[in-house]
């Protein structure tokens, strides 16, 4: 496997007067992918993506992005690194060319105006270059904030809550948006409280919640393993119980008796499978069905799931 481009190791926030924000967290991003970060609020998101982007001084740990440990050699590194934040942070009576060509020489890039205007265009923003930021409404804010941080080209990208509050159709842009970058080869780290959109767009997710982070995974592979399945079988005929050919199987009786509601594979995986054998076993057994639906569990179900049960704990 390729070197991480960004490896964290044991970093530990502690604010002044405030609560341990981030608590000995380790974690390495792999060239090209789309990493989610989910977690509740509170959980230390913010502060970490801050302590990468030089916004947070970390109590402890190393950072090293490209191969460089970001407290000897911050300023190099962090040119490669682009952050949308959650908040503008921008002159409000700057127009967006301005701002974004400010951007762009931030980290020492040279003004080019014909890579910003492929920008601008690129996110619908190009009719809006002479206005005032202040006059946008709250999406294309969010666009301006996306343009300021692509303006230096980025190779590793932080998005911070990228589509909190924009409706859904400005959302769904966003996620080609987002999709184009990894595209181009941009590392992307996205923080979301919306499950859907890492279950869209991400490889791999981590879950961290009081500074921790609780588990890392290549997304499909958490769905497969702490995922649960639900099917609805619905009978031809009703069944008083279980016929004994269905003993072994996680399944009870519903709708007087109408539909056979099956929910296994729990922690586990591999309840397709076994709701296929059961369909076997029904039709050994001569027991007719007229109809079948499954369902998989979403990420959202495990995510609440994971976060209740360490609640508990
Ligand atoms: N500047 C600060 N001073 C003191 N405490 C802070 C500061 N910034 C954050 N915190 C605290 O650190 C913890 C982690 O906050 P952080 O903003 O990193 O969480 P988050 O996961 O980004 O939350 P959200 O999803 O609400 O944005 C919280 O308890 C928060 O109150």
């Amino acid at each position: 496997m390729s070197e991480p481009i960004l490896s964290i190791r044991g970093l530990t926030k502690t604010y002044k007067n405030g609560p341990r924000a981030l608590d000995s967290v380790d974690l390495d991003i792999r060239p090209g992918e789309i990493f989610a970060l989910l977690g509740p609020n509170g959980a230390g998101k913010t502060t970490l993506i801050g302590a990468v982007c030089g916004l947070v001084r970390p109590t402890g740990g190393t950072i090293t992005a490209f191969g460089q440990d970001l407290s000897r050699d911050w300023r190099k590194a962090r040119a490669r690194i682009g952050l949308v934040p959650q908040e503008l942070a921008t002159d409000m009576f700057e127009t967006v060319w301005r701002a974004i060509a400010y951007s762009q020489g931030l980290f020492g890039r040279p003004y080019d105006p014909a890579r910003l205007e492929e920008i601008l265009r690129s996110l619908s923003l190009w009719d809006k270059k002479d206005a005032q930021i202040r006059a946008l409404s709250g999406g294309m804010k969010r666009r301006v904030l996306i343009a300021k941080a692509l303006a230096h080209e980025p190779e590793l990208l932080f998005l911070d809550e990228p589509t909190a509050g924009v409706d859904v159709e400005l959302r769904k842009d966003m996620w080609q948006q987002i999709a184009a970058l990894k595209e181009r080869g941009v590392t992307i780290i996205l923080t979301t409280h919306y499950i859907e959109e890492a279950e869209e767009m991400a490889d791999r997710v981590g879950i961290i919640r009081g500074g921790r982070i609780l588990m890392v995974d290549e997304k499909r592979a958490m769905m497969e393993r702490l995922g649960t399945t639900e099917a609805v079988i619905t009978l031809a005929a009703p069944l008083a119980a279980i016929p004994p050919a269905l003993a072994g199987f996680p399944v009870e009786i519903g709708a007087d008796g109408m539909q056979l509601i099956y929910r296994g594979g729990n922690g586990q995986g591999g309840g397709r499978a076994q709701v296929a054998q059961l369909t076997q076993a029904l039709t050994r057994a001569d027991i007719a069905y007229t109809s079948l639906d499954i369902h998989d569990s979403s990420l959202e179900d495990i995510f609440v799931g994971l976060l209740g049960e360490k609640e508990a704990a």
